[in-house]
């Protein structure tokens, strides 16, 4: 690996590796078909893919940036790993872009990574494959400032013979992996859970008076949508997502200028002593400017509850 580029690049050009590395895991385990399931909580799910894709990338990364710290969402981890499990290379060509002089100089212990080794897991169990995605998250003190998005199963509806692509952002330098095309003009289409709704969420969605509700799993598989121009806002009104859900998908829609904040507008922090929970719920939106607009037709109960 190239020493001379800054450690923001050096870890977002891993990451992309350790990602792809974990989405392979994720397709093994699928096609094994010991999916290993267990309830974490109510609803929570956790398979044998989420537990062996998180060990994958934090033995990977832990070994190769010692003073990060990592967070993942399946709790301290053995870093035994298979050796094969563990990557070594970068994707050289990130190492050669150019970083923002603010992030040129940031050192291990300013970084902390948060990991979402597989997200939609309760898609990935009833088989809805494409709303799976790994993400890596990168926060610079407490803000969001890098993130990769991989979809292990990206192709597999159309058939294609090698499956998955990784997408990724960085704040100041822009986004890769992917075309970002804005959503429609005159229309709003709203992205939200498909397996994790309540009363007050539900609430939120209907006063929004989308033209159309993308009810799908995973927190970045709505933010991919937002990307591509197949949704307008990602809206979800409740506080139960986790920091590791919104880290990556947050610097990625933010590097191409949408927006990912809780329920008032508020940003969320990532240093490593925040709380784990978004307690705010979730409001992306692909451009930015019509942030404002979300907050203001989302009812004022919804936002109170949700302080
Ligand atoms: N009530 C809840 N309980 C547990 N996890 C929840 C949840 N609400 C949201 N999440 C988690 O937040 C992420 C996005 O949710 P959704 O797909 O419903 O939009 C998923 O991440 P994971 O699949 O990584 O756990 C999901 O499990
Ligand atoms: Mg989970
Ligand atoms: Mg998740
Ligand atoms: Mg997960």
């Amino acid at each position: 690996m190239a020493q001379s580029s800054p450690l923001i690049l050096r870890l977002a050009a891993f990451s992309i590796n350790a990602a792809n590395r974990a989405g392979k895991i994720i397709r093994d385990v699928w096609s094994q078909g010991e999916l290993g399931i267990v309830d974490k909580g109510k609803n929570d799910l956790q398979t044998e893919a989420d537990r062996s894709a998180q060990r994958c990338i934090i033995a990977s990364l832990s070994r190769q940036f010692p003073n990060i710290t990592i967070i993942g969402e399946e709790g301290s981890t053995n870093c035994e790993v298979p050796s094969d499990w563990l990557v070594t290379e970068s994707d050289e060509s990130l190492l050669q872009l150019n970083c923002p002089k603010e992030l040129l100089s940031v050192s291990e212990k300013e970084v902390v990574v948060w990991v979402d080794p597989l997200d939609g897991t309760s898609e990935y169990t009833q088989g809805l494959l494409e709303h799976v995605t790994v993400l890596v998250g990168i926060a610079v003190g407490s803000k969001a400032v890098g993130g990769i998005i991989h979809q292990p199963y990206y192709g597999h509806a159309s058939g294609a013979e090698s499956l998955g692509r990784t997408l990724w952002g960085i704040k100041g330098i822009g986004v890769g992996g992917f075309t970002p095309i804005l959503p429609p003009a005159n229309q709003r289409i709203i992205a939200t859970t498909r397996s994790h709704s309540n009363p007050l969420a539900e609430q939120a969605i209907e006063a929004l008076k989308a033209d159309k509700v993308l009810a799908v799993g995973g927190a970045g598989h709505k933010v991919m949508l937002l990307m591509e121009g197949k949704a307008h806002a990602y809206v979800f009104a409740r506080g139960t997502t986790k920091r590791w859900d919104t880290c990556a998908p947050e610097a990625v829609l933010e590097a191409m200028g949408g927006r990912l904040t809780d329920m008032r507008g508020g940003q969320y922090e990532y240093d490593q002593n925040t709380i784990h929970e978004n307690t705010g719920g979730v409001l992306a939106t692909a451009k930015g400017e019509d942030h404002a607009w979300y907050i203001q037709n989302i009812p004022e109960n919804v936002r109170e509850a949700l302080k």
